[in-house]
């Protein structure tokens, strides 16, 4: 039959070129044969390349129990639990959460081809659904999939709230905060200080002082921040429990009761961020702009603007870009300075040599401003190790596959969560020497750039590609100032009866297990610097 159809085209082919009338039709004829064969041959290659075979098979990975998977052998240190597995299964990994298909990548060649070759393929995140209820249904830039809404609040947020230029004029917001700190820890001289609960109380302080600071009167500014710390460690609990509603979606059964409770947060949380648009409205109506005022003042001067420059924003992507912020920046900022203390405190000669290099460049009758930043070298290469040992996000924030696609040879379903295992990355012997000791120096060695872009794909405590963290040009700003601040006011040292503890613990960011409590005292002699 196919012989048959085929020497019946040959054959009208060959009568077809007969009755071409010269040699230049018949080559034009020829040539555009030639033509359509290639392409017709490059698009099913082209077809090929995308569309997975049907035998390429899935990653390898451990085996579980019918329904629930892999999910009861997983340790609580999810991050250690899976290089482990990584050493037996290989770098890309399967892991099944009940009804969820998990791939786990578990090195620098696969995160550059995940995050670089596939940036645009795993660029939708895995939305945990009581994070759909707190961002109005995933309208925020964090939780929101690879789109036109994101794009629109990513260019906001990076490129406006963020800038070089926004960022310069909250310069004294930033200030004023830091000094604060200083000021509170000198009222606690001798006195145990929680460093994780201090930390905390900065970095919120210091990122809603940003957003909303101006807005309020000082004798609000503390009740109205006690108020919304408190939403925002109930919203952090909510978003760090492993919910099973999402792993066993049984037509939205919620035994924990975690969708439950995020359904009461969500209009106490809208509430407050009303209540502070309408203080800030009605300031403004009273002609109470102030200069260089906070980010609110300048959305809401954006939302009266004329459509051109409002680039579609709402007064729901106000409060969801807020809620970002403050969620995305704040615990990751306070237990990356948290475990940066207590590294210091298990490692007295980084601590000397930080603190000579302040003394140095800052001098003994100055504090630390935003302009020492860049000659605080080997301060910043401290944070680079504080984050290449305990990056916060060990497994950055969950990605979704947008499509089916190849990775490495095997079949990655279309919807597949993908987790990166930078905890893994960070600590492989083929990327660093001695990979589990504290040696701030290795950042320094070399003409190696070592920055927080994401471009080298051994150091990613930021993730890479299109959904690299927003907030670094913050990050940037804020940890050396805070870090730097408190090394070069105080000496520290352990308080009593408490022993140095470096265990880490789990929580979708990584925490300390046990607290860090530390007793300051003044290393400063002119009174006025605490002030
Ligand atoms: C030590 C501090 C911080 C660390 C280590 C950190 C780390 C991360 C990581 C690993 C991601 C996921 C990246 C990916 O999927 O590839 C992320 C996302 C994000 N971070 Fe941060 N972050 C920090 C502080 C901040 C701050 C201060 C802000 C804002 C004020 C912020 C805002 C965001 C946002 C909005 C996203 C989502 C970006 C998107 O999906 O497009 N982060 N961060």
């Amino acid at each position: 039959m196919l012989s048959h159809i085929i020497s019946d085209m040959w054959s009208w082919g060959c009568e077809l070129i007969s009755n071409l009338n010269n040699s230049f039709e018949r080559s034009t004829f020829t040539i555009s044969l030639v033509v359509l064969a290639t392409l017709w041959y490059s698009w099913l290659l082209f077809i090929k390349s995308r569309k997975p075979q049907r035998e390429l098979p899935l990653p390898p990975g451990p085996s579980g129990l019918p329904f629930v998977g892999n999910l009861p052998f997983i340790d609580p240190d999810v991050h250690r639990c899976f290089a482990d597995w990584a050493r037996t299964y290989g770098p890309i990994m399967k892991i099944r959460l009940g009804q969820k298909l998990c791939v786990v990548l578990s090195s620098t060649a696969l995160a550059k081809e995940a995050l670089r070759d596939y940036d645009t393929i795993f660029a939708d995140r895995d939305t945990p659904t009581t994070m759909m209820t707190l961002t109005y249904g995933g309208n925020d830039l964090v939780w929101s999939s690879y789109g036109q809404t994101w794009r629109m609040l990513r260019k906001v947020c990076v490129g406006e709230m963020l800038s070089k230029t926004s960022l310069d004029t909250m310069y004294a917001t930033r200030r004023r905060e830091v000094r604060r700190t200083i000021r509170e820890v000198h009222g606690m001289i001798g006195k145990p200080i929680n460093m994780g609960d201090q930390m905390f109380l900065t970095m919120s302080n210091l990122i809603t002082s940003m957003l909303w600071g101006v807005t309020l009167k000082d004798e609000d500014r503390n009740s109205v921040g006690a108020e919304f710390r408190r939403l925002v460690s109930d919203i952090l609990k909510l978003s760090t429990s492993r919910n099973l509603a999402d792993i066993f979606p049984l037509g939205g059964l919620d035994v924990q009761g975690l969708n439950g409770r995020t359904k009461v947060l969500m209009p106490r949380l809208d509430e407050f961020f009303d209540s502070i648009v309408e203080r800030r409205e009605m300031k403004m109506e009273g002609g109470g702009e102030e200069r260089g005022g906070d980010l609110l003042q300048w959305f809401l001067r954006k939302e009266a603007g004329d459509s051109e420059d409002k680039q579609g924003m709402t007064m729901m992507h106000i409060k969801s870009l807020f809620m970002d912020m403050v969620v995305a920046g704040t615990d990751t900022s306070s237990v990356t300075v948290e475990w940066a203390m207590a590294e210091l405190m298990n490692n007295p000669q980084v601590l000397k040599r930080a603190q000579e290099e302040l003394a140095h460049v800052v001098g003994m009758n100055g504090t630390v401003e935003e302009h020492h930043l860049p000659k605080l070298h080997y301060l910043n290469a401290t944070i680079k190790e504080v984050m290449r040992v305990h990056p916060v996000a060990p497994l950055l924030l969950p990605r979704r596959s947008r499509e089916t696609c190849t990775l490495n040879g095997y079949t990655i379903p279309k919807g597949a969560q993908i987790l990166v295992n930078t905890w893994a990355i960070h600590r492989d012997p083929e990327n660093w020497d001695n990979p589990t000791e504290f040696e701030p120096e290795r950042f320094l060695k070399g003409n190696m750039k070592w920055d927080y872009n994401g471009n080298d794909f051994r150091y990613l405590p930021f993730g890479s590609g299109r959904r690299i963290c927003a907030g670094i040009a913050l990050v940037e700003r804020m940890m050396p100032h805070v870090l730097g601040s408190l090394l070069h006011s105080f000496n520290w040292r352990l308080a009593e009866g408490t022993e140095l503890d470096l265990t880490e613990k789990f929580m979708i960011i990584l925490k300390k297990a046990k607290p860090t409590v530390l007793v300051a005292e003044p290393r400063l002699s002119n009174p006025e610097l605490y002030a």
